[in-house]
Order: C-alpha cells, then sequence, then structure tokens
C-alpha cells in the first residue's frame, strides 16, 4: 500500500506502508503505480517525494511473495515510469533503502538520505541479482569498480559512505522527508535530463577487461560454488560494454535462471531460518516473548585459553566489564596480552579508543563475586569443570548466572554440583569466539527461562546468532558432526585419502573438509572426547578388538595418528603435513599414505576405488540423520536451528540452504534409500540406521521443510 497526500506548494508525498519494513509487495507496487500516475496527471502537482512509513524507506522485495506466484505491477516498468516522468521525484531515505528499495531510489531523479540510513543491494545474499536495474542504473551513477564490490558482496553501507559514493545528494540529521518536500520545492523547475540515471554513459576505468576478470576470479573464490556472485559480475559487465536497453535484458535473463535456482530457494530459506531461531521455545512452553531476560553489565570469563580470550574480547567488544581469570600467572600474562592486542586491533579499524577500562584480569576467583554471569571456559575436562562449579557456587552471589563453554559435556552434571541448578546454562562459542558468529545456549533439566533468555540476549549483544538447544552429548552441532567424522575415518579404512575426502568435501562447499578442519582445531580435541566417553586410552581393555567398541564398528585411526604426537598445524603435522608448526598450508603427506597402507595390511582390510559420491552420501547423509535424530528428540527445536547452526558454525555452504534443507531439496526419499543401502552394507554402524522421523516424514509424502516442526509436533503428541 501507499497513502497518498496533496501537500504544501505543489508537491505531492508518497508513503510506502506495508510494516515492517515496507517491503514492495503487490499491494505497495500497486500503491505506488496509482499514486505516481495521479501525481503526474495532477497539473497543480509540480513534484513527489517518495518516503516510507515510521522512519524505514524500504526493505525492498517482500521475500515471502518470492515463493508464489508473481502478480501485482511488473518492478521495471513500474521504476522505469517514475524515471521517465516530467515531474522531479525525490526518494526521501530513512532508516533503509535496500535491495528493490535502494532500486526504487535509483529510479527517482534525487536521493536524501538521514544520517543513520543503511543503503545496499543484498540481493546476491538471496541468490539474486538486482534485476529492476539496480545492475544497470548503479554503474551510471557511481562507476565501475564501487557497483562491482556493492553488488557482489551485498554489504550495507551508511549514508556518509553513500554521499561519498555519489549514490545519495544530500545527507542529513533532520527528518529526511521534511527536507525531501524542501529540496523538492527548489528543484521542481529544473530540467531533469540529466537526473535520469538510466540515460547517463557509464564511465568505465581504462583497465576494465582486468578488472572485471580479477573481480570475477575473486568471486568465484569466495562463492564456493554459489552462482549468484558470478552472474552480478556477468550483469556488472553488461553495464560497462552494452547499452541500457540490451544490459537490462541481460539483467532481466541473469534473473531468470537464478530466481528459480535451487540456491535462491536455499537462501531465501536461510533469511528466515536466522530469524526464526531468535524465537526459542522450550519443552516447558517458556519463549522469547513470554520470558524477561535478566540485564548483565558485569562478567567473569573463567580460563584465558583461546575460547577465554574470544569470549572476553566479545563481551568487552559488547560494552560489558569483564573479570578475566586465570591461576597460572604464565598463561594470565599471555591472555592478557592477547586479550588486549585484538582489542586494541579492532577499536583500531574502527577509528575509536580500545575499550580496556571495562577489562580487569585476576588469577584469583574470589574477585569474580559481585559479576552478573560467569563464562567457564576451561579444558574440556569434567573433573576441573566441576571443580570450578563448586568454587563459583560459592563465590558469587546468590543471582549470578553459571554458564559453560563446554562443547559437549553433560550441563547437568555441572547444575547439579551448584546450589543454584535453575542458573546454570550452557553457553557454547566457537572458536575463534570473537570472530565466529554462531552461539548454543544449551539448557539443561533445571535451566530456568529466565537464564535462556539471559543466556540468548547476551549472545545477541555480543553480535552472535544464538540458538537454543538441549543437552545431550555434543549438543546438536557435536553430536551431528560425530557421525559425519567416522564416516570420513571409515572412508580411510576403506580406501580414500584424506586429501580425497577433503576434495569432495570442498567441492560440495565447505569451506573446510573434514581432516583440514581437524588439523586446524587440534586432533587432540577430539582425542580427549574419545578418552572421556573410553572409546580409547587406559580405560580400554586390551582383549578389545581394536576396530570395535561396544559391539559397534569402530576407527582408531584417529588416535593412531594422535599416539604420534600428530595433533595438526599446531605441531606441523597432522592429516597433512605442514611447513612448520603452526603452518597453514596443508600438502598431502607421504607418511599418512604409508601408514594408512600399513593400517590396512595389518587389519586385512583391502582398499576399493570411493568415488565422491560416496563420501559425500555417507558423510552428509549420516549427519543429516542425526540431525533428524536431534529433532525426534527435541535436543533441537527445529530443523531451522539445526541449519542455522551447521551454516555458522561448520561452514556448510549457506547457499545449500543448511543440512536439514538441503536433504529436502535432495529428496527426503533418496536421503532414506542411502542411509538404508549403506546401513545393509555396513550392519555394525548404527549411525546409518535411518532415523524414524526420517522415515515418518518419507511415508507422509516428504512435506517441505517448513511444515516439519508442526509435523514433529504432532508426531510427537501421538507417542
Ligand atoms: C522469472 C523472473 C521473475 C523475477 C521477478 C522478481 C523481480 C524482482 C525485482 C527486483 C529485485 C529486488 C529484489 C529484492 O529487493 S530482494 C530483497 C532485498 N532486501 C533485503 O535483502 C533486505 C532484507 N532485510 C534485512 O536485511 C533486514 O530485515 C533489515 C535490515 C531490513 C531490518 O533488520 P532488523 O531491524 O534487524 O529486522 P529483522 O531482520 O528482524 O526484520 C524484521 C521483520 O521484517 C521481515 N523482513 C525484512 N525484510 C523483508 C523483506 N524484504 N521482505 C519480507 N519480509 C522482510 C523479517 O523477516 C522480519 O520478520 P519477522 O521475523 O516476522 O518479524
Amino acid at each position: 500500500m501507499a497513502r497518498y497526500a496533496h501537500i504544501k506548494d505543489s508537491v505531492a508525498l508518497i508513503t510506502l506502508t506495508n510494516p515492517p519494513v515496507n517491503a514492495l509487495s503487490a499491494a505497495v507496487r500497486h500503491g505506488i503505480t496509482e499514486s505516481v500516475t495521479r501525481a503526474l496527471r495532477d497539473p497543480t502537482v509540480k513534484a513527489v517525494v517518495l518516503c516510507g512509513e515510521n522512519g524505514k524507506f524500504c526493505g525492498g522485495a517482500d521475500i515471502r511473495e518470492f515463493a508464489g506466484p508473481m502478480t501485482g505491477p511488473a518492478f521495471v516498468p513500474m521504476l522505469d515510469d517514475i524515471e521517465a516522468g516530467d515531474k522531479p521525484v525525490v526518494a526521501a531515505i530513512e532508516g533503509m533503502a535496500l535491495g528493490g528499495g535502494l532500486e526504487l531510489a535509483l529510479c527517482c531523479h534525487y536521493r536524501i538520505a538521514h544520517s543513520k540510513a543503511r543503503l545496499g543491494l543484498p540481493e546476491v545474499t538471496l541468490g539474486l541479482l538486482p534485476a529492476a536495474g539496480g545492475t544497470q542504473r548503479l554503474p551510471r551513477l557511481i562507476g565501475i569498480p564501487a557497483s562491482l564490490e556493492l553488488i557482489t558482496t551485498g554489504r550495507h553501507i551508511s549514508a556518509q559512505e553513500a554521499l561519498k559514493l555519489g549514490i545519495v545528494d544530500q545527507v542529513t540529521d533532520k527528518n529526511a522527508c521534511e527536507v525531501a518536500v524542501e529540496f523538492a520545492q527548489r528543484v521542481m523547475d529544473k530540467p531533469l535530463e540529466s537526473r535520469r540515471v538510466s540515460q547517463q554513459t557509464v564511465q568505465c576505468p581504462p583497465d576494465l577487461e582486468a578488472l572485471l576478470e580479477n573481480t570475477m576470479v575473486q568471486v568465484k573464490k569466495r562463492a564456493r560454488g554459489a552462482i549468484a556472485p558470478v552472474a552480478c559480475v556477468k550483469a556488472v559487465r553488461a553495464a560497462a560494454t552494452l547499452p541500457y536497453k540490451q544490459g537490462m535484458e541481460r539483467e532481466r535473463d541473469m534473473m531468470g535462471t537464478l530466481f528459480n535456482s535451487g540456491q535462491a530457494r536455499a537462501l531465501q530459506y536461510f533469511f528466515f531460518a536466522q530469524r526464526a531461531v531468535g524465537k526459542w521455545s522450550l519443552p516447558s512452553g517458556a519463549c522469547w516473548n513470554n520470558t524477561k531476560p535478566k540485564p548483565v553489565h558485569r562478567a567473569a570469563v573463567i580460563g584465558l585459553g583461546t575460547m577465554g580470550r574470544g569470549i572476553t574480547v566479545s563481551l568487552v567488544a559488547a560494552g560489558v566489564s569483564v573479570v578475566a581469570v586465570e591461576v597460572g600467572e604464565k598463561q594470565l600474562q599471555a591472555g592478557k596480552q592477547m586479550v588486549m592486542a585484538i582489542l586494541e586491533r579492532q577499536a583500531q579499524k574502527k577509528g575509536v579508543a580500545a575499550p580496556l577500562d571495562l577489562l580487569r584480569f585476576s588469577n584469583n576467583l574470589k574477585d569474580i563475586g559481585g559479576v552478573d554471569l560467569v563464562i567457564e571456559a576451561v579444558f574440556e575436562d569434567m573433573a576441573l569443570k566441576k571443580q570450578i562449579f563448586k568454587e563459583l557456587s560459592s563465590v558469587c552471589k546468590i543471582d549470578t548466572l553459571l554458564c559453560t563453554n563446554t562443547s559437549g559435556l553433560d550441563i547437568d552434571v555441572l547444575a547439579s554440583i551448584t546450589g543454584r541448578p535453575q542458573q546454570v546454562v550452557g553457553m557454547h562459542f566457537f572458536a575463534p569466539a570473537h570472530m565466529m558468529k554462531l552461539l548454543e545456549v544449551v539448557h539443561g533439566r533445571h535451566s530456568s527461562p529466565e537464564a535462556v533468555a539471559t543466556a540468548m540476549s547476551l549472545g545477541k549483544k555480543m553480535g552472535k546468532v544464538s540458538v537454543a538447544v538441549g543437552n545431550c552429548p555434543g549438543f546438536v552441532g557435536n553430536r551431528m558432526l560425530m557421525p559425519y567424522v567416522e564416516q570420513a575415518n571409515f572412508l580411510l579404512e576403506e580406501g580414500a585419502t584424506p586429501e580425497q575426502v577433503d576434495q569432495a568435501l570442498e567441492e560440495f562447499g565447505f569451506a573446510m573438509g573434514v581432516f583440514r578442519m581437524s588439523d586446524l582445531s587440534g586432533l587432540d580435541v577430539g582425542w580427549r572426547v574419545r578418552k572421556e566417553a573410553g572409546l580409547t586410552g587406559p580405560s580400554v581393555a586390551a582383549t578389545e578388538s581394536p576396530r570395535k567398541r561396544q559391539g559397534r564398528r569402530y576407527g582408531p585411526i584417529a588416535d593412531l595418528i594422535c599416539e604420534q604426537g600428530r595433533l595438526g598445524q599446531k605441531t606441523g603435522c597432522g592429516w597433512y603435513l605442514y611447513d612448520r608448526p603452526g603452518g597453514r598450508e596443508a600438502k598431502p603427506d607421504p607418511w599418512i599414505r604409508r601408514f594408512l597402507e600399513e593400517y590396512r595390511t595389518k587389519h586385512g582390510l583391502k582398499a576399493r576405488a570411493i568415488d565422491k559420491q560416496e563420501i559425500l552420501d555417507r558423510c552428509l547423509f549420516s549427519l543429516i540423520n542425526e540431525g533428524f535424530r536431534a529433532l525426534e528428540d527435541g535436543i533441537a527445536a527445529g530443523p531451522e536451528d539445526v541449519d542455522v547452526i551447521y551454516v555458522f558454525g561448520y561452514s556448510w555452504p549457506r547457499h545449500m540452504g543448511g543440512p536439514m534443507f538441503y536433504a529436502g531439496m535432495v529428496g527426503l526419499a533418496r536421503v532414506l534409500e542411502r542411509l538404508e543401502h549403506y546401513h545393509q552394507a555396513h550392519p555394525d554402524v548404527p549411525s546409518l540406521q535411518p532415523s524414524t522421523l526420517l522415515r515418518r516424514l518419507v511415508a507422509s509424502g516428504s512435506p517441505p521443510v517448513q511444515q516439519w516442526r508442526g509435523f514433529i509436533k504432532r508426531m510427537r503428541s501421538q507417542l
């Protein structure tokens, strides 16, 4: 919808009204078309101002409408008509002008932005390109290099940057709509020819070809198989090399392909998934909109290893005052130096002073008595954590929230050590914690809704995407990782090499394959977990078969590698070889090849050729199967939660939507058939046995992922 008002001195004001972000739904486009026609026809109107209700110009096309048939006025003719009109149209940009919203502003003859407004063409993040003339008008307005950067990244920019680039004509701290009306009165009699962006010629740099080629190389490298960024480069090339009309035809053709692609569906699903996880709920019925978080002004972090340092940085950067505790003097000093260096680097980038006054270091737990919340981030050792939680419950004030950064240990055990189990939750950050966006907030059996709400809200304040999950070994992310890693290890036993497995996974779109990733995080992390779980180490009886544990197939290769002191990048070798300890460049290691051959010979295993499809099917479908189990158990509240965890925490390619969305895309029946096939071939691997939820979904005709939550609810209520 759009409101029309004829206001003082010959100016018509058209206000977009479609809360919450005035997206360009069919009704809004209809309203704009009608209002603009009315203004152009009315001889008493000499200029038009376009603005958005509630201080928001426009958040772009209505993404919800992409899933259905396109109705209402088409974007391109609507915008072309505004630009071609004989009365000046001024866009008053408050809040945001994004995607189709910015394209709407670009067809106006003038643009005034409020100083706090954000502008951008984020279509690429939705698997699309700016197809309402954005790829053809923006290059004409600001040139090729800047357009390439903005359109291929989808980055939002400030009004100040937009002014510098020449996207807007003026930035104001006042009411942008009022300023635009005054502006319109001043320009109502000026000629419009030079203000029609589509009529301008593109200023091309002399090295155009090299620029386009280099950008394409970089974009393909970053895209990990996503097709929209590549189409964006091609569309800008068309703007640089073709007349406007032909450029528009190229834009339309490429949009046609992208619009109907699985990647666009995945990315648009993911847009809403990210927002869905903020609307958490607990099995008790407590949820995001009926539970108030407690304010957290002062926090403590226990342990200044890699995780503790990153958490401390994130808290301080979010404006929370922190006492960071580390008992060993040497570790305390090393941690202190690192935390301060990161904070100073971050502040330097922003051109502000580092908030070091919020930071205190101590080697004594007694110094944290007054804090609102504690995050324990020591080694993954239950005995040590228990001891710390015991001390915490005696030194902290009665209402302090006690959180643990464990990546998979039992929250309920830790809660039971304290006299306040309702105030214990998991806050599972991902390394490096000051950079990774994901936070799993783990609710234990006794965690109060208020404790969960507080951890979720603190995560948001720290800039994290927080997902509430239930308590079980590995929670959601690491629980699903176990069968994935297990399959990768079995593939090595059967004849694959680490580089072959990694290549298949990286071609799929993961930032790193399973073995490169495990070299980066340190092979000892998983080794410790396996020891703790009694799968390896002194607790295993000497009589036990090395390739069997508790009646199931077990792959001891990773343990044997660790026993050789090969712990990954930090020791200069793991699954790969590095030029030095701490080196980053992974090279295939002949030692590993020899080791695998000897291992197979020793265990009577015959190496066979394994193709990429088998690698992907076994690694991905076993992980997905565990995702179904986590949904079935209620550990994950919905498929969106699993998908957000995997994209933000484990580099699952976003244009594949996340593991659960991907299962739907591949076809649940195919996932089930492959799992049955592999389970038959490996009956001693329980993680390949298809989950009940997967079977039931297939039996019900494989409903779309958006309907699974309701399906699971009904399934549970029938039990
Ligand atoms: C065969 C070919 C056919 C082709 C035909 C198509 C032609 C298309 C022509 C032109 C191309 C134009 C494409 C586009 O414009 S795509 C959309 C581009 N815009 C965006 O990507 C912006 C998306 N939104 C955001 O980034 C943010 O929401 C925000 C910055 C606007 C606001 O952020 P914040 O304040 O943090 O609020 P939320 O993110 O929580 O959002 C609030 C609420 O609003 C919903 N929402 C936001 N944007 C949209 C939108 N564009 N469409 C629909 N809904 C939107 C969001 O989902 C939240 O909803 P809630 O969870 O229910 O509260």
